[in-house]
């Protein structure tokens, strides 16, 4: 017994009627997360949501749990760039996202790729520290980052951490400074900006607010909080989402709306879970949310789905 089935006749029409259209591509530049919260495995994850095929060059492999990271091991910079090249090469992304660099070479190597026009329509995360805590940026990064790196991107996804840090002054202490911090950090030459994750507290709890910046101004996302303990990976959950909105032809600005509206839809729906003992990832992959999956990839999203993370 080889365990082959038999195929019925007519069953290889069948299988080509089920072809799908040729997916957009995306390469992710980022780390790996072993808790498959964050890094690399929420970015391949929410391409997979959104109908994106994902690419990947490792940057770094985590010793990482919702508990916390308790390891960083830095792959060399010539075995990441191999990655890239090859995936350049033969998959032809028309987007690439950069998430956790880790050291000041590999930052400036990416730099100097993106300097020479390798990289398309670039969505840099600017990872530095984990939420719970912990360093992933080696000394240098910060300013690789400020002075080589942002200054090629089409989107710059700081949390207001991460762009306190870049501009190097204190953390917006008002929706006012995390907006001119947004501003400031596009007069360094990334095309659109946003700072996300501020909060202003509410009569009803709390407001989540995002700040675009971008030519023709400045664009203010407020919505409510969603109460839950599984936040790990929204930062590289929603600058994922926001590359393969662009990936599917969304304008910058529609997509961040479009990848504010999947986050907080993957938050709504993993805030029951019990996944580790620590702070458990969001739902990336257990969404809905581009359904009925039938829509064509190159169509427009429909309009429920931009008015999620629209402000209120
Ligand atoms: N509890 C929450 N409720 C609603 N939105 C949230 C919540 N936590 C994060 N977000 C949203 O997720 C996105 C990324 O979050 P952020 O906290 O900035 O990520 P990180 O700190 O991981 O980089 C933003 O759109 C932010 O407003
Ligand atoms: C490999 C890797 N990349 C990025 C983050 C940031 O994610 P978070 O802010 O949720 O800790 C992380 N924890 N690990």
């Amino acid at each position: 017994m080889t365990g082959r089935q038999h195929t019925p006749p007519g069953a290889g029409a069948a299988r080509q009627a089920e072809h799908a259209p040729t997916p957009p591509v995306a390469l992710t530049i980022a780390g790996s997360d072993s808790g498959g919260g964050a890094g690399i495995q929420a970015d391949l994850a929410t391409f997979a949501a959104l109908g994106v095929h994902g690419a990947s060059a490792v940057t770094a492999v985590t010793v990482q749990d919702t508990t916390g990271v308790h390891g960083v091991h830095a792959l060399p910079v010539d075995v990441v760039l191999a990655q890239v090249d090859c995936v350049l090469a033969d998959l032809a992304p028309t987007v690439v996202k950069v998430g956790m660099l880790g050291e000041a070479c590999l930052t400036l190597a990416v730099a100097r790729l993106a300097a020479a026009g390798r990289l398309p329509r670039l969505v840099v995360d600017p990872v530095l520290v984990s939420t719970s805590g912990h360093s992933l940026a080696a000394d240098g990064v910060t300013q690789a980052l400020r002075d080589h790196l942002l200054p090629h991107a089409v989107l710059v996804t700081p949390n207001t951490d991460e762009a306190a840090a870049l501009l190097d002054v204190g953390p917006a202490r008002s929706v006012d400074e995390q907006a001119d911090q947004a501003q400031a950090l596009r007069a360094l030459g990334a095309t659109t900006v946003v700072v996300t994750g501020g909060t202003v507290r509410t009569a009803a709890g709390a407001d989540r607010v995002d700040v675009l910046a971008e030519a023709a101004g400045t664009h203010v996302f407020r919505s409510s909080e969603i109460a839950t303990d599984n936040d790990h990976g929204t930062g590289c959950t929603f600058a994922s989402a926001a590359a393969a909105f662009l990936a599917r032809g969304e304008s910058t600005r529609d997509a961040v709306l479009s990848a504010r509206g999947f986050v907080r839809h993957a938050l709504r729906t993993s805030a029951g879970w019990r996944l580790g003992a620590g702070r458990g990832p969001v739902a990336h992959t257990r969404t809905t949310f581009l359904d009925p999956p039938a829509s064509p990839l190159t169509s427009p999203l429909t309009s429920p789905l931009t008015s999620q993370g629209a402000p209120r």
